[in-house]
């Protein structure tokens, strides 16, 4: 059996969707299906995601506003391009309205109830869709199949029990159809995982049914060597491993959200990325560890502007007994957490995710920190981007670091940070922002041009041997 997630790319409209149901019915282990809410149909377009987003704001605000409209407008273009029943899309309609009125524990629960609608009222149109084209299908609630989540409404985490909830679920010849990006607490409410997330309740499925292979279709031909965005036609990625692409997707590519890698790593179910528009491609897929043999030392390039950095600096750092400890105190204290620490004897630099701080919270948390560690210096760093080179075959192979270095260099990009990490097939660079696409395009280049450097000799002196 196989688990299958349409993103939101995918299922942007009717057209879009017609193609997905053709997916669908090709193949009759495809049987539990995941559908995002529509994305972007063109440049500029606003994603169902978003407008529910904009639709819960103005609710809080009080404010007037017709969005409620402009949602079902997507969902009835969908629909209409499939003559689903009438009383499918007056519920919909129906839905969408009640959602202010409805009650909910904070302004933080009703903002992931708005948002889980998108995936929820997509799930219930793309069963009708299906039915209608003669294929059986069933919308399955995520409280129906018990995906239990953690109490936090909009970047939660799935709970063990949603494994042994997913042993009771039983299918026959129907499709079964699940909303992505949302489950439910203990209490009852509806919480969503980070945005990005509908891959994630495809991951748990796969895991939870034991399903052979997770297909995620999605708008590119596979994953691809660096984001195509900053690469001009980069080298598709035929085959990788888990950890590379937790890695890979870490730290800016998006096409497969960082987090949803770990329930097919806790299932060992491999995951097949592909191409809605072009299904019969290969695309990509992603493997444990055990079943890959690395013919090259790089997979995957990427760069993330997310980022942002504490430096460090007062002499004899490292004699002194918990000066990182009184460090992680005062992070807990503004419940912060921390990405990476990387140190020399007078230094620490301290990355985080700049996403989860406000400008009030740095301000404090710096004042604090130089209050209680007195530091010679200390410096935020607002500017500050990572990148990060991935490859199994790194481990095996000595000279990688010289070859990302090297192009940098020729082309005068400041490397602030060097890490790497104990697995050793990652390498991480701190750059300023500004230089991070150019950073990737010229390791790249370094890599995958015709004359590259890829076929480095593999190494007597390599920790570990292919
Ligand atoms: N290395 C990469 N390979 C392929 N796509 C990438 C990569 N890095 C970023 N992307 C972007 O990810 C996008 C697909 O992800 P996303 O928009 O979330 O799709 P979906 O709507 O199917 O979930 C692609 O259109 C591409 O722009
Ligand atoms: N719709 C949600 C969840 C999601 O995963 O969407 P997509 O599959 O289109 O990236 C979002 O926009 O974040």
């Amino acid at each position: 059996m196989k688990v299958v997630k349409f993103g939101g790319s995918s299922l942007a409209d009717a057209a879009h969707v017609e193609k997905v149901i053709h997916i669908v019915q090709a193949d009759s282990q495809r049987k539990v299906v995941v559908t995002s809410a529509p994305g972007k149909r063109f440049t500029g377009d606003i994603k169902v995601t978003d407008l529910l987003i904009k639709y819960a704001n103005a609710t809080l605000n009080d404010q007037d506003n017709n969005y409620a409209d402009q949602i079902f407008d997507r969902y009835q273009e969908i629909g209409h391009g499939f003559n689903v029943p009438d009383d499918v899309l007056t519920d919909i309609y129906r839905k969408l309205k009640a959602l202010p009125t409805r009650s909910y524990p904070n302004n933080d629960y009703l903002m992931a109830a708005f948002k889980a609608h998108g995936e929820r009222l997509n799930a219930e149109l793309f069963a009708a869709c299906l039915n209608r084209l003669g294929t059986k299908a069933r919308f399955v609630d995520p409280s129906e199949a018990g995906i239990l989540l953690s109490d936090d409404p909009n970047s939660a985490s799935v709970l063990e029990e949603t494994y042994d909830h997913l042993q009771h679920l039983s299918y026959g010849d129907e499709k079964l159809v699940f909303p992505g990006f949302f489950g439910f607490t203990a209490d009852g409410n509806i919480a969503t995982f980070a945005r990005g997330g509908s891959d994630i309740t495809g991951s748990i499925l796969a895991r939870g049914l034991h399903a052979s292979l997770y297909e995620n279709f999605t708008d590119v031909d596979a994953i691809f060597a660096a984001n195509p965005k900053v690469v001009k036609n980069p080298a598709p990625i035929a085959k990788m491993t888990f950890r590379e692409m937790r890695e890979l997707s870490y730290a800016g590519f998006s096409v497969f959200n960082d987090e949803a890698i770990i329930p097919a790593i806790q299932g060992q179910v491999p995951i097949n990325v592909k191409n809605t528009n072009n299904p019969d491609l290969p695309g990509t897929l992603i493997v444990p560890e055990n079943s890959f043999k690395p013919t090259k030392s790089v997979t995957g390039i990427t760069g993330s502007n997310r980022f942002a950095a504490l430096y460090l600096h007062r002499y004899l750092l490292n004699k002194e007994v918990g000066f990182t400890l009184k460090i992680l105190k005062i992070l807990y204290k503004y419940g912060v957490s921390y990405e990476h620490m990387p140190s020399g004897i007078d230094d620490l630099t301290i990355i985080f995710d700049r996403n989860q701080l406000d400008n009030e919270t740095i301000h404090k948390m710096c004042a604090d920190i130089k209050a209680t560690v007195k530091p010679d210096t200390l410096e935020w760093i607002d500017d500050y981007a990572i990148i990060m080179v991935v490859g199994e075959g790194m481990r095996a192979r000595v000279g990688t670091i010289e070859n990302i270095i090297r192009p940098l260099a020729e082309h005068d990009i400041a490397v602030h940070m060097i890490n790497q990490g104990a697995s050793r097939i990652s390498i991480m660079l701190g750059t300023r922002e500004s230089d991070a696409d150019e950073a990737v395009r010229r390791i790249y280049q370094h890599f995958f041009s015709q004359a590259s450097s890829q076929s480095v000799t593999p190494s007597k002196n390599a920790v570990y041997s292919e």
